[in-house]
């Protein structure tokens, strides 16, 4: 194929690496000129993370890092949720060996979004409890649209949030406040959210978040990436190898807790009395 002009390389060079990193539940596109990537969730209605939307979630932060992205900016398809968490429909009466591998990926994406070597940043376009809070937390940066919700609610649907998660929270709002919201399972309104630093910056449209996600970025246009990767893993590091060390046991032992019978009628209860789509009984 003979390229008559730099904008058709352009366009093509920009095809392949779509073409190469998008699926189904994920759509990447990157910006040539600034090589920020941009995925965007897009499982409907409201992204909960099952076992499909989780593997290519990792699958693509597995590319973005073989293609040394320059910047992520991680959204929604959804202009009303950013991601409802793990999918409470795959975790009742579940099948063992599916909840196993759920796990064992979600532990993996946190450690390759929270670890990746360039910056990343939420836009959160729609609510945000639970998983999608830990989607947003991996992040470095968060800009959230008003009149939506974030927060790990695990506390209110019978569970206790991993580790990890827990040292993501605190790192981001600090002890005291993080234990009142993980004991209570409170979910913040955007604007509370900003006060207590759960999220960076609010903006009133998918646009302005957007802008506002590249001006972070472009705060690191003159920093060398190795510099920057190697205190961002400084920082983030030891969190990081804590799970490292221990994901097949936290794997047992999730599994164990959510197949339980005493688990599995609290989220019962919470799905009756929380979601639209009710259990077939
Ligand atoms: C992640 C780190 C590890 C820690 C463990 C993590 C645990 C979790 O992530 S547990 C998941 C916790 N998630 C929630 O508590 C969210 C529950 N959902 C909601 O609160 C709301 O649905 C909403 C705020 C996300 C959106 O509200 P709204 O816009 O009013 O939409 P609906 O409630 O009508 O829901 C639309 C549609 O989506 C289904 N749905 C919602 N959440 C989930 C979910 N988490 N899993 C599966 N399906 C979900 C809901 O049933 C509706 O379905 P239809 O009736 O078929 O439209």
């Amino acid at each position: 194929m003979a390229f008559r002009t730099a904008r058709n390389l352009a366009y093509f060079s920009n095809y392949i690496r779509n073409y190469s990193t998008n699926g189904p539940l994920v759509n990447v596109t990157v910006n040539e000129k600034s090589g920020f990537a941009t995925a965007t969730l897009q499982r409907p209605s409201v992204n909960s993370l099952n076992l499909e939307l989780l593997t290519e979630i990792s699958h693509t932060l597995q590319q973005l890092e073989k293609n040394k992205c320059r910047g992520l900016i991680l959204t929604s398809a959804s202009n009303k949720v950013f991601s409802a968490g793990l999918d409470l429909f795959e975790l009742h009466k579940p099948n063992a060996d599916k909840i196993k591998q759920m796990w064992s990926t979600l532990q993996e994406v946190w450690i390759k979004l929270y670890g990746s070597s360039y910056p990343t940043v939420a836009v959160v376009n729609g609510h945000a409890p639970a998983g999608g809070c830990m989607l947003a937390l991996s992040c470095e940066y968060r800009v959230m649209l008003n009149n939506f919700i974030i927060g790990l609610n695990e506390a209110q649907i019978g569970f206790s949030a991993p580790m990890w998660l827990i040292d993501g929270m605190r790192n981001t709002i600090g002890s005291r406040q993080a234990e009142f919201a993980l004991t209570a399972g409170t979910l913040f309104k955007t604007e509370e959210a900003l006060k207590i630093g759960l999220v960076d910056e609010v903006a009133q449209s998918k646009e302005e978040a957007i802008e506002k996600a590249e001006k972070f970025l472009n705060k690191f246009a003159k920093i060398p990436p190795h510099a920057r990767s190697m205190t961002k893993a400084a920082l983030r590091g030891a969190n990081i190898q804590a799970l490292v060390r221990n994901k097949d046991e936290e794997v047992r032992s999730y599994v164990d807790f959510v197949t339980d019978s005493q688990f599995q009628d609290s989220l019962g209860e919470f799905i009756e009395l929380n979601l639209k789509q009710k259990l077939s009984k």
